[in-house]
């Protein structure tokens, strides 16, 4: 199914033109579509199967309460890496028995929230961490179920910024030590050791660095057996990629059905925590061009959303799609389209293609992922509205914010 089909020269989000969103809610807006929601997420939850485990969806890469309620509703577990996160998930619906708690700087307040309403586990980054989390439990009067965050050291072969499985990246523990820091969890008082959990990085577009993680940690679990250290889960992270422009990850049911065929007769339980392959392709964020700038070196599309909006394109030189809304006849030109940020790096889209003219409503395509989460007030800009459309409704699922609230809880000193 199409999520966002072109009909007579207007772009909708299901069966709802998108210009009848801008008109109904301004610019800039993400709207989301919860056919491809839903489906993105039930494409993990089928080629689970009836294997036993989790699907924990990455709340960082989107947080927004109506996105995070129906894939509770939807028998979704979640991913948080903070206490905001945890609170997010339990207003939304979400069980605390199906999340796992990641992150290298978990608080006192955040372990502590978290063992009161009782998470599925702490994935735990450093030994440092572990005996934080071994105090805080026993202070609790409880014991945390723990898992520990391998790095394997794999070359996930994605952008630098978005690899998290090297040596260098600050993420996990090197798997050369994790068997000494898995005897030394077993001893802990306040801890029960669960599982094993490794993220190598994020848009990743091929297979082999999974499987290769994959076995690695494979035969960590055999020797940790070895010490009398068994094991209920392994949680092979997030980290399937999306298309955004030609990339070709393997499809979801590819890459779980070769990881439950090598988990066959392990009696291991799997734990997932995708993000970008359930929301990327499910949001688009709409804007409205104000003005054209034309120059003897560069054609500037001035749009009203900005890098504060979607950062990606800024920080990661990302590309995404950018379609205008109604399309009509006029003379294409090359676009950068371009916020009003004060910084040369507020684009959103380099030298694309366009029939474009003042007023036109365009939409960039794939910001469902990484979008609002990473918005910021930068300029003070308020944040965008977020909407859901669910076949020719929208639902406004976060409100656009206003100048009000860019000045809330911040005061003037006294005279
Ligand atoms: C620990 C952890 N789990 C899951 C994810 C989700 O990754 P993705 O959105 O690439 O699926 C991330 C982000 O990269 C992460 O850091
Ligand atoms: N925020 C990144 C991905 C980082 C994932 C978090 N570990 C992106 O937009 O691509």
């Amino acid at each position: 199914m199409a999520y966002f089909p072109r009909v007579q020269g207007r772009l909708h989000v299901e069966s709802l033109p998108l210009a009848d969103i801008a008109h109904e809610f301004g610019t800039p807006t993400y709207v989301y579509s919860r056919a491809a929601l839903t489906d993105a997420f039930q494409a993990y939850q089928h080629a689970l199967g009836d294997h036993p485990g989790l699907v924990c969806f990455a709340v960082k890469a989107n947080s927004n309460l109506g996105v995070l309620g129906l894939l509770a509703d939807l028998g979704a577990g979640f991913d948080i890496v903070s206490e905001g996160e945890l609170e997010r998930v339990l207003l939304a619906g979400g069980k605390p028995e199906k999340i796992v708690f990641s992150g290298v700087g978990k608080t006192p307040a955040a372990m502590r929230k978290a063992l009161e309403v009782g998470v599925h586990c702490f994935n735990v980054e450093s030994e440092a961490e572990l005996e934080l989390l071994s105090e805080v439990a026993l202070q609790c009067g409880t014991t945390a179920p723990v898992s520990l965050r391998v790095n394997p050291d794999v070359d996930a072969k994605t952008h630098p910024y978005i690899s998290t499985g090297l040596k260098e990246n600050k993420f996990g523990i090197d798997i050369a030590r994790a068997p000494e820091v898995y005897a030394r969890a077993a001893a802990l008082a306040g801890l029960r050791v669960v599982g094993v959990d490794c993220h190598i990085g994020s848009q990743l577009t091929e297979l082999d660095p999974f499987l290769d993680a994959l076995d690695r940690l494979l035969a960590l679990i055999n020797q940790l057996k070895h010490r009398g250290i068994s094991l209920e889960h392994i949680d092979i992270g997030g980290g399937l990629g999306v298309t955004y422009q030609q990339e070709t990850p393997p499809p979801i049911a590819e890459l779980i059905n070769a990881v439950k065929a090598r988990l066959s007769d392990s009696g291991l339980a799997l734990v997932m925590e995708p993000g970008r392959s359930i929301c990327a392709n499910a949001g688009v964020l709409l804007t409205e061009v104000l003005f054209l700038k034309p120059t003897e070196h560069k054609n500037f599309a001035i749009i009203d959303a900005a890098m504060n909006d979607n950062i990606r394109p800024a920080l990661y030189q990302a590309w995404q799609g950018a379609e205008v809304v109604d399309q009509h006849a006029g003379e294409t030109k090359t676009w950068d389209l371009v916020g009003p940020v004060c910084e040369t790096g507020d684009f959103l889209a380099k030298d694309r293609p366009l029939a474009l003219a003042a007023g036109d409503l365009i939409a960039v395509m794939s910001t469902g992922a990484y979008g609002f989460t990473m918005s910021s007030n930068y300029n003070s800009r308020p944040r965008a509205a977020e909407v859901m459309v669910d076949g020719d409704r929208a639902h406004l699922v976060r409100a656009r914010e206003t100048l009000a609230d860019l000045t809330r809880g911040e005061s003037l000193l006294p005279n």
